[in-house]
Parts: structure tokens; C-alpha cells; sequence
């Protein structure tokens, strides 16, 4: 059965459509982009999946179950998180902070645990605090764990990003434009990374782009959207020799 099943799935904003009848499937270990022109809808179909925006008609389905109707804190419980197209960090909080609210976001111990100080909040606090450290690691940046968020370049305020939303352990991993403001070696660290935490965390990733070196270079499949629809399902490969993806996005030169 396929993680991720999205159905027909339409909305409008009074009379503009700005996804229409979108059909899409991902499988566990996924690696798949959504491109497109400004405007075609790509932002959109993230905050569908993620509960901002109701869908006007259609459905999503993970592991066979409708999301849909479901708040976005919901939808993250059950496994899908995201980044988004402009940094929302909390910005003056430390770098540990950010990934420790999002770690609280899923603790067993709830908020009588935490005001009572239960024992179970003290084992815990520790717990979170050490696997914060970890996945600060991973993303190369615990040597900064004290640091205020806003303080980190605009590279490394990305890659927290992206280890905030590791902290809630998704199995779906979206990603808004994740290089977005990155230098070419940044952005090839960034392709290494996606890789690596697809492997490592076992993930499923969707993510949306405009730097084709970074589609092409690490995603497997490639929808493209063009004014709400879908007008092309490929390989890298295919999708670069799609006359339809080369008129409405990609220009001749990518041929
Ligand atoms: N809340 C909203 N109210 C009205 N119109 C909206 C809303 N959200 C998105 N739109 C419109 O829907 C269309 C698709 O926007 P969206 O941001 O999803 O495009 P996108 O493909 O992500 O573009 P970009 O690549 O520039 O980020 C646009 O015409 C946009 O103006």
C-alpha cells in the first residue's frame, strides 16, 4: 500500500483553482520532487497534506486512512512533517530549544508531568536533551547547540529547520524549497544530507525546488505541476526530455 495517497484533490481560492484534480503516490523510502512554475500550486498541495488549507474537493489518504478535516498538529502526530519556503525558526530561542520543543511536541510525560515535575519528566528532559544533541550531530551543528537560532547563517538556519521537523519523527518528510538562498556548496552538502536521512531515518521525502542541480540530482521521481495540475510524471531523465515540462517550465536549454 502506498504511505501517501492523494485523490483528486482540488481546492479554489474564490474563483482561482489552484490545484486541481491532483493525483499523487508516494511509497515508504520515496525520494520525489514537485516542481513547477511560480504559482503553479506547489505550496499549496503542501499545506493541503499538512492540514493548513482544506481541500475544496478529494482526498488524502496515509496508510489507507483519510487525513483530511484533521489540524495540522494532528496530521504531524501521525507522521508527515514539513519545512517551509521562508525560515520559520523560533528565532531567539538557542539551537537546542528549537529541536527540544519540537521533541516535547511528542513526550509521554504531558503537561501535568511537566508542571508537577514528575520523575518521569526529569528522565525525560534528560532523554530529549540527549537526543537533541544527536540529531544536532547529524546536521553538523551541535558545535552551535547554545547559540540563538537567528544568529546561524542562513545555510545552517535551513538545515535546522530540517532537524526540527527530523525531531517529530515524521516517516513523511516535506521540504519547501530547502535550497532556497544556498551557495553550490551548500546546496551539495544539502543533496547529501536529504540522501543520507532517507537512508538512515528510513524516511519517505517530497520536496519542492527550483534548483533543478538538486532535483535532478537526488530525486527518483519528478511530479511537475503547471497551474494546478499535474502535467508530468518521470524519472530526472524523463522529465528533462518532457516537451511539455521544457515549453511550460524548464526552458530549451535544459534539453
Ligand atoms: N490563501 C490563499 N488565498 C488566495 N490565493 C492563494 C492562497 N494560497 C495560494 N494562493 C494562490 O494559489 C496559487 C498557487 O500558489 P502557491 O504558493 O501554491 O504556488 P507555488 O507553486 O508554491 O509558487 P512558488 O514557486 O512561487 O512558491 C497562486 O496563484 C496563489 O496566489
Amino acid at each position: 500500500m502506498a504511505l501517501l495517497s492523494v485523490n483528486n484533490l482540488s481546492i479554489s481560492f474564490g474563483g482561482l483553482k489552484a490545484v486541481s484534480d491532483l493525483n499523487l503516490e508516494l511509497y515508504k523510502n520515496d525520494l520525489a520532487g514537485l516542481i513547477g512554475p511560480n504559482g503553479a500550486g506547489k505550496t499549496t498541495v503542501f499545506n493541503m497534506l499538512t492540514g493548513v488549507y482544506l481541500p475544496t474537493s478529494g482526498d488524502i489518504l496515509l496508510d489507507g486512512k483519510s487525513i483530511v478535516g484533521l489540524k495540522p498538529y494532528q496530521i504531524n502526530q501521525r507522521g508527515i512533517a514539513r519545512t517551509f519556503q521562508n525560515i520559520r525558526l523560533f528565532s531567539d530561542l538557542t539551537v537546542i530549544d528549537n529541536l527540544k520543543i519540537a521533541f516535547h511536541s511528542h513526550s509521554k510525560y504531558g503537561l501535568l508531568g511537566a508542571i508537577c515535575r514528575l520523575p518521569g519528566f526529569y528522565s525525560g528532559e534528560r532523554e530529549i536533551h540527549e537526543r537533541s544533541m544527536e540529531l544536532l550531530r547529524i546536521f553538523n551543528l551541535d558545535h552551535k547547540w547554545d547559540e540563538l537560532a537567528k544568529n546561524l547563517p542562513y545555510g545552517e538556519q535551513r538545515r535546522l529547520e530540517i532537524a526540527r521537523a527530523m525531531a517529530t519523527q515524521p516517516r513523511l518528510l516535506l521540504l519547501d524549497e530547502p535550497a532556497a538562498g544556498m551557495n553550490p556548496q551548500e546546496t551539495q552538502d544539502l543533496m547529501n544530507l536529504i540522501r543520507w536521512i532517507r537512508n538512515e531515518f528510513d524516511l519517505t521525502i517530497l520536496l519542492i525546488e527550483h534548483d533543478m542541480s538538486l532535483v535532478m540530482g537526488v530525486c527518483e521521481k519528478i511530479y511537475v505541476l503547471d497551474y494546478g495540475q499535474i502535467i508530468a510524471l518521470g524519472t530526472p531523465d524523463e522529465i528533462k526530455n518532457n516537451r511539455r515540462v521544457i515549453e511550460a517550465y524548464l526552458g530549451e536549454e535544459a534539453s
